[in-house]
């Protein structure tokens, strides 16, 4: 029998990308109804299910009972939680299982987790047979207001973050906002510092709303699938507007400059850093920065911190437990960031709330001085 889903309490985020066109559906209990959502859509036949070891006795059999219940034969695979997992190795790994279990371009490789399995299974959907479908089934908050939409995909290296990857659209986005109800505290927090990156883009007046409703928006309720549609709606329109990052995407890496160096001399350790918390400090730093070089007011960077600190973040470099890294460590970090043009740094600089703007040709040394000064 086929599993129908009550359409209470959905919202529905369209990314109009001609031929690679995709709906995000977000609601409660979408894992569950996921079976008839992805065969009235996408008519797969076969699907390899990507998970981690936290999600998988949460979810994993939820999803593979929905799946079977609408004939769907289904493979699964779980890795090991955090950072670490967007390796080649891994990547590896998830590809043996697409070619084993014959996956064709018709079927699917659904990310059932965060950021980290949306990263790494997208990746190896954008390359097996150069591209299978793909089913981003987000399971943090990071990865339902960011990661699973949008296409970037990727894994980690020695250089750097993200370092090698591609762009493949996912061709349907299920948001189960239930599952946000086992996430730890320190996720959701995290999760929300890319909700928060929205509005100090060019969303001033949901920065404002965030600061006035944040303790809603943790709660949970309808303030915070409104904070999550709002999200994906943010993005999707910038994804729209510049699919490749050839110009205004790159602003979707507001505090991503610094937050990614912090994450590499972390060796991506998540008992010391977890992304949402290095672009929390990165967007610190980038309003600092932007204050330090005369475009905006320090007031504003104060605003940003007390924020993100009301909130329980992490908002300076002295606050990630252990060493700090030392300044050379994070240049030579920033100097891989994928941003960098004919050997010059792009910055996401901001002119105050909601006004950021994409920076090119900023001089390392003012970079270099400002870090050595936070670092201090
Ligand atoms: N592709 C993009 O556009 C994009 C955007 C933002 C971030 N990212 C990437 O996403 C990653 C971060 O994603 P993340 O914050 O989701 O990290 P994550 O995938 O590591 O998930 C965070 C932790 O929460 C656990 N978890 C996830 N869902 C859960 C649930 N419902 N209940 C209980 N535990 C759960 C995971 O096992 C993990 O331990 C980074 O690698 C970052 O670079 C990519
Ligand atoms: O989708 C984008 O574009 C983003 O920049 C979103 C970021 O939140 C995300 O962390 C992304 O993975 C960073 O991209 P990268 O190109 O700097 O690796
Ligand atoms: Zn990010």
């Amino acid at each position: 029998m086929k599993s129908t889903i009550s359409r209470d309490n959905e919202r529905l985020v369209h990314v109009p990308l001609g031929d690679r066109a995709y709906d995000i559906l977000i609601g409660p209990d979408l894992i569950a109804h996921a079976g008839g959502e992805i065969t009235s859509r996408l008519k797969v036949r076969k699907a390899a299910i990507i998970t981690d070891e936290n999600v998988a006795p949460l979810y994993l059999d939820r999803l593979v009972d929905s799946l079977q219940t609408d004939g769907v034969e289904t493979v699964s695979l779980t890795l090991p939680a955090g950072e670490k997992t967007k390796s080649l190795e891994h990547l590896t790994t998830v590809c043996d299982l697409a070619l084993s279990a014959r996956i064709e371009r018709n079927d699917a490789i659904i990310a059932l987790g965060g950021g980290v399995i949306g990263d790494l299974a997208g990746f190896a959907a954008g390359i097996v047979r150069r591209g299978v479908r793909f089913v981003q089934m987000p399971t943090s908050l990071l990865s339902q207001v960011d990661s699973s939409v949008g296409g970037k995909t990727g894994i980690n290296t020695r250089h750097g973050k993200n370092l090698l990857g591609v762009f493949h659209q996912p061709d349907l986005v299920l948001a189960d906002t239930s599952a946000l109800d086992t996430l730890s505290e320190r996720e959701f927090r995290a999760g929300y510092a890319e909700v928060a990156k929205y509005g100090l883009i060019d969303r001033p007046d949901f920065f404002e709303w965030l600061e006035k409703n944040w303790a809603e928006v943790f709660a949970g309720g309808p303030a915070r699938a409104e904070a999550i549609a709002l999200s994906c709606q943010a993005k999707a329109d910038v994804v729209v507007e510049d699919e490749r990052e050839t110009g205004r995407r790159a602003l979707l890496n507001l505090g991503h400059t610094f937050g990614h160096a912090l994450e590499a001399a972390t060796h991506y350790d998540s008992r010391r850093l977890v992304h949402g918390e290095g672009v929390a400090i990165g967007m610190v730093l980038a309003h600092r920065f932007s204050a330090r070089l005369n475009l905006a007011s320090p007031d504003d960077a104060t605003r940003v911190e007390a924020h993100l600190k009301a909130v329980g973040l992490p908002t300076r470099i002295s606050d990630i437990p252990g060493d700090m890294p030392s300044t050379e460590v994070l240049m030579d970090a920033i100097a891989q960031d994928k941003k960098v043009k004919s050997g010059k740094l792009t910055f996401i600089l901001t002119r105050g709330i909601g006004q950021s703007f994409v920076a090119n040709d900023v001089a390392t040394s003012e970079v270099q001085t400002f870090l050595s000064q936070n670092l201090a």
